[in-house]
């Protein structure tokens, strides 16, 4: 029993439903598979800006409506004789109507809460879900849609919720079980105890995967997608990046975590606790093997295993000689920014004790100094904090892999490289597990460091 998810990039429309439909079925011949899909490429974008539009009484979120219209039409037209297709259609279009009305709802109160934005979000795999269980059984692979709203538990954090795994593996067998045909469950989307629609994140279908995998235990979940595995650095950044024949949970985490966006970071959770292996596999290559990713495997013979990077953050420089003996300032630092929903990626603090530094994403980064401010107003007016600093534009690159475990000379290495490219390194943070250094930099800097370091780690004669 294997769980096979598909992305937005491998449903991007008729052409590539028909084509991942073959993929899907040919693997049920063998086996029987429970399939996961995201919504079709772009389209969760589009529902943002479409909701977001709606919030600011811009007429614009209608031409967007009209613009996912036209898609699925152009599917469905694409997928189904004439008779199967005005039934779809109608029934997409029941759909896109509630979509529209609560878009409307959302223009006539001025407002979009997180909760609502969950919902407008859920129409993309509902949408797209409805339209590949019924193409796979008008194709002749009897196939039935399964809403994951009605398996996966979670609590109330709008945007990100967390999944309450003990209510959710058993509805998620119960639910399974009663299936006829193939399941095609829709990925990214759950609901609280109280049956109100949450979402798990962006990328969060990858996760859906791995939860109904474990839940079911099945042997293997395959995560489908549009390159040839995990490579060891973004493709689009780095062209001599290459494909991990395998590498560990551990390391997937941390290299998802640092923005290797080909999987969500959330998705190995499921898989330790089971032991389940996960595989990146290429819808446009089937036939390579991909990536495997499981516990204890190795990320091969080079110093690290791969380097990752987020773009668009923002460092925030706390300083002060008045800070050097006093506990308690980093616990309230840290308290302020999560009281104001700031999340924190990276955090690095000299040993002199003279500074804190802390890295999020920028969109968050003047809510961060204004609680900050707030927080420490006092120390600010008695000069034990001098300033609180605030840089923009920035990049974090992480440098990922258990074999620098124990390995001395990878820091040294590391910054030569960065040197010699004449790179300027504004903040270093390593982790005690030694899987991980991460470091801040200019983002104009972003593909001259990731380069220089792939290429001292991954492409020299080691
Ligand atoms: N280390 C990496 N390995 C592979 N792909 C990566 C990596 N870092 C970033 N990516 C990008 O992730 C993309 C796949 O993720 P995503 O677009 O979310 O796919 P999907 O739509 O299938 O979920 C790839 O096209 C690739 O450009
Ligand atoms: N559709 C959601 C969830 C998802 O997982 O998408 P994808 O598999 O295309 O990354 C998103 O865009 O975030």
């Amino acid at each position: 029993m294997k769980v096979m998810k598909f992305g937005g990039s491998s449903v991007k429309d008729a052409e590539k439903i028909q084509h991942v439909s073959d993929i899907a079925r040919r693997a049920a011949s063998s086996e029987p598979v429970v399939l996961v899909f995201s919504a079709m490429k772009g389209i969760t974008d589009m529902l943002i800006d479409a909701a977001t539009s709606a919030e600011k009484g811009d007429p614009a979120y209608r031409r967007l409506v009209e613009e996912i219209k036209t898609r699925q039409k152009e599917a469905i037209a694409a997928l189904f004789g004439n008779d199967t297709a005005k039934t779809i259609e109608k029934e997409i279009g029941t759909l896109l109507d509630e979509l529209s009305d609560i878009l409307h709802g959302v223009e006539l109160v001025r407002e979009c809460s997180v909760r609502t934005m969950d919902m407008i979000m859920s129409f993309g795999e509902r949408i797209n879900c409805r339209l590949i269980a019924s193409y796979l059984s008008a194709s002749g692979t009897p196939a039935q849609y399964v809403d994951a709203r009605s398996m996966i538990v979670t609590d109330s954090s709008h945007g990100n919720a967390k999944v309450d795994f003990e209510a959710s593996y058993p509805l998620i067998r119960q639910t399974l079980s009663k299936v006829e045909g193939i399941a095609v469950v829709t990925g990214f989307i759950a609901r609280t105890e109280k049956g109100v629609t949450t979402t798990l994140g962006r990328n969060g279908s990858d996760y859906t995967a791995s939860l109904v995998g474990a839940a079911i235990d099945a042997d293997r979940v395959e995560i489908w997608t549009d390159v040839d595995g995990v490579l060891s650095a973004d493709p689009r950044l780095v062209p001599t990046a290459f494909v991990l024949p395998e590498i560990s949970l551990e390391d997937a985490m941390e290299l998802s975590y640092f923005g290797a966006e080909v999987i969500h970071p959330y998705t190995m959770l499921p898989a330790v606790d089971k032991n389940i292996s996960i595989y990146i596999k290429n819808t446009l290559n089937p036939d390579v093997p991909g990536t495997r990713i499981a516990a204890g495997a190795k990320g091969g013979s080079a110093p690290i295993t791969g380097i990752a990077s987020i773009e668009n953050v923002a460092l925030i420089n706390i300083e002060g000689g008045g800070m050097l003996g006093h506990p308690g300032v980093a616990s309230r630092v840290f308290s302020a920014l999560a009281h104001a929903k700031v999340n924190i990626i990276m955090i690095s603090q000299a040993s002199s004790e003279h500074s804190i530094c802390m890295v999020c994403r920028e969109k968050e980064a003047a809510l961060a100094v204004a609680a900050l401010k707030t927080e420490l107003a006092e120390e600010l007016r008695y000069r034990m904090i001098q300033s609180i600093e605030l840089v923009n534009e920035l990049e974090i690159i992480a440098v990922v892999g258990e074999n620098m475990r124990g390995t001395p000379g990878i820091s040294g290495r590391l910054f030569s490289a960065l040197g010699r490219a004449n790179i300027n390194v504004l903040a270093i943070a390593q982790g005690s597990s030694e899987r991980n250094i991460s470091f801040v930099i200019h983002q104009e800097s972003r593909s001259a460091a990731l380069n220089a370091v792939h290429k001292a780690f991954l492409e020299e004669v080691q």
